[in-house]
Parts: C-alpha cells; sequence; structure tokens
C-alpha cells in the first residue's frame, strides 16, 4: 500500500471521548496543560467538551468538574497553532450550545447523530455552516449497524445541510478494516469531491490503527485518536502509534511523533482512572457491536444487581442499543437480575 506523500489532518480526542473513562473529571488545569503540550507537538486539532458533546452535563449522561464554556474558554486562549472543535449531539445540545462554543473560540463543530438519524443534524449543521470560516462536520455514530450504501444516504443528507466535512464513526469498535474500506471508499466515489472524509475508531478489537489507515487508503483524510488510547471503551486509535506508523509510511500528519510518544506517557498515562486497555468487557463490547460509552454503566449496573458486565453488554448487542439509550442499562440489568434471581 503506497500512500507516501498523502496528507492527513489528526484530530485528538483524549479531552472529550477521554471523558468517558474518567467519568468526564478532567480538570480544567489537566485540558490546559495536555492541550498546550499537543499545541507543541503539532497537532492540528483538539477536541474539548463533556464526552457526550456540549450540554451532556446531566444525570443521564454524568456531571463533569467543570463546565464546557468554562473547559473551551481556558483551552481556546491557550492555543498558538492547534484549533479546539467541540462535539454536539442534537437533542442534548442545543444551538445556544453552539453559538456558546463559538464565542469561547471553538473553530470546528461536530454535529453527531446514530447513523440513520442524519435528518436531526439538520438545524445544527445549517446553522453552523451559516456562521463564516466555522469548520462544519457532519458524524455519524455506530456506522457499522448499517450497510455502506444506507450510511452514504445519511452521509449525503449531512453534505446537503452544508457539512465540510463528514465522519464515518465506529463507535463501538466493530469494525474490521474491510468494513471500513467499503464505507469510506463509497463515500469518497460519491461525495462532493471538496467534502472531506474523517473516520474515527474505537480499540475494541484492537483494530483503531489498522482501521485508520483502511481508511486513508480508501481515502479519508482527516482521522480521529487519542494520546494513549484515552478514550470509551478499549480507547480511541491510539494517536501516538498512528503518527508512528504514518512516519514509517511516509503519511504527513505534521506531528513530532517523539513529542507525542512522551505526551501519551508522560500526561496521559498518569491521568488515567484504570487502564483503558481491550479488557474482557472492552472487547466484549467490539465483539457485540455495542456503544463503547456504555461500557462504565454496564459495569456499574453489574456490580449493582451481582451479574456479569460481558452478560449485559453482550444482551445491549442483541438488542441493538444505540447511544442515549444509557437509561435502559439498568433496567435491563434489573429485568436480567430477576430472572437469574441474583436479587
Ligand atoms: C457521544 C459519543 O461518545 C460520540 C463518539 O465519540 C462515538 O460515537 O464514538
Ligand atoms: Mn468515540
Amino acid at each position: 500500500m503506497d500512500l507516501k506523500g498523502k496528507k492527513v489532518t489528526v484530530h485528538d480526542m483524549c479531552l472529550r471521548d477521554g471523558m468517558h473513562p474518567k467519568r468526564h473529571q478532567i480538570t480544567v488545569e489537566e485540558m490546559v496543560t495536555i492541550s498546550k503540550a499537543m499545541d507543541e507537538a503539532g497537532v492540528p486539532l483538539i477536541e474539548v467538551t463533556h464526552g457526550d458533546g456540549l450540554g451532556g452535563t446531566s444525570v443521564n449522561y454524568g456531571f463533569p468538574a467543570a463546565s464546557d464554556e468554562e473547559y473551551l474558554t481556558a483551552v481556546c486562549k491557550e492555543m498558538k497553532n492547534a484549533k479546539v472543535s467541540a462535539l454536539l449531539l442534537p437533542g442534548i445540545g442545543t444551538v445556544d450550545h453552539l453559538k456558546m462554543a463559538v464565542d469561547c473560540g471553538i473553530s470546528t463543530i461536530r454535529v453527531a447523530t446514530h447513523c440513520t438519524e442524519a435528518d436531526v443534524s439538520e438545524q445544527h449543521i445549517t446553522m453552523a455552516a451559516g456562521i463564516g470560516g466555522l469548520d462544519t462536520v457532519g458524524f455519524l455514530m455506530m456506522a457499522h449497524m448499517i450497510e455502506p450504501e444506507d450510511l452514504l444516504v445519511q452521509l449525503k443528507l449531512m453534505e446537503e445541510y452544508g457539512a465540510n466535512c463528514v465522519y464515518i464513526t465506529d463507535s463501538a469498535g466493530y469494525m474490521l478494516p474491510d468494513d471500513v474500506t467499503a464505507r469510506v471508499a463509497l463515500a469518497r466515489a460519491e461525495l462532493n469531491p471538496e467534502t472531506e472524509i474523517g473516520f474515527h475508531g474505537h480499540h475494541n478489537l484492537a483494530m483503531g490503527v489498522a482501521n485508520s489507515i483502511a481508511a486513508v487508503a480508501a481515502g479519508a483524510n482527516r482521522i480521529d485518536g487519542s494520546m494513549a488510547g484515552l478514550g470509551a471503551g478499549a480507547g480511541n486509535t491510539p494517536l501516538e502509534v498512528f503518527i508512528a506508523v504514518c512516519d514509517r509510511m511516509g503519511i504527513q500528519t505534521g506531528v513530532d511523533t517523539f513529542k507525542v510518544m512522551d505526551i501519551a506517557e508522560d500526561l496521559i498515562v498518569p491521568l488515567m482512572d484504570h487502564m483503558v486497555r481491550v479488557d474482557r468487557d472492552a472487547l466484549a463490547l467490539g465483539y457485540a457491536g455495542v456503544y463503547s460509552s456504555f461500557l462504565l454503566f454496564a459495569k456499574r449496573a453489574a456490580e449493582k444487581y451481582n451479574l456479569s458486565s460481558r452478560d449485559i453488554l453482550l444482551e445491549l448487542g442483541r438488542r441493538r442499543t444505540v447511544g442515549g439509550q444509557e437509561d435502559m442499562i439498568e433496567d435491563l440489568a434489573l429485568d436480567m437480575a430477576k430472572e437469574h434471581g441474583t436479587i
């Protein structure tokens, strides 16, 4: 595979997706220290918000250490070259959150929906695209759940609303490289040539780097990852590893490989409350195609009702649950506990 000379924009997720394994408790000071180090290493784009995006602060999704406004204000003003993005899930985040994030200094907004529900992004994408100079991205989650042709229809909707970049998001870390190739290659062939294509991976089957390279080979030019993989489930594509592989392959990221290795090792690993790795439950997420953010919810429910967290995750996969159904996890555990006589 000759990808020499190809340019890829990497986008770091540890200060947003990494909020999930941290139960949204990364402090403003930690965000500033880490984002300054990434800026210095040449990381071009850094995402900052509650793990579930703008407005995620709630009983359902968890209360963070600081507000999105505090995080964004503190990080944006320290950046010399790096740009800051925010994630927004319509229904959780509102247009007022979007305006607030723009006022704080973000340059990218990523509007995320389940892969079959691009139509709910219309208002937010249209509004964002109307704000001069705002990089507007559509982000389709759980993209393994539908066929490439059906995903294309949804990606086209986001493009029509005004997104200048659209993402294929493997929220469950379920995809294998051929799944990524099929989706990205079809999107690249059918979307407007000027529309950028991104891939967001999770490492639950340890495929994050291989899948991201497959995405680049098929035509993606933005790749998400996070330092030391800090992210939901077994984490995101470990960005320092992806950057080292790109170096070896001659793919240009503009990022200093040794500096990101140091950030991962010296700043991110010590920040972890538990090792973010492919443990039994994270592997079950990838194996069964379950939303990675469900991991800690399932572990908590398993402990409360004396069940196996893997059994809960496998059942969530059988029921084809999707992001936003976090409150079903406890209901399901309660039913399972009654059935198994553990309560
Ligand atoms: C809100 C989710 O954490 C978004 C995401 O990163 C994914 O679907 O993956
Ligand atoms: Mn994610």
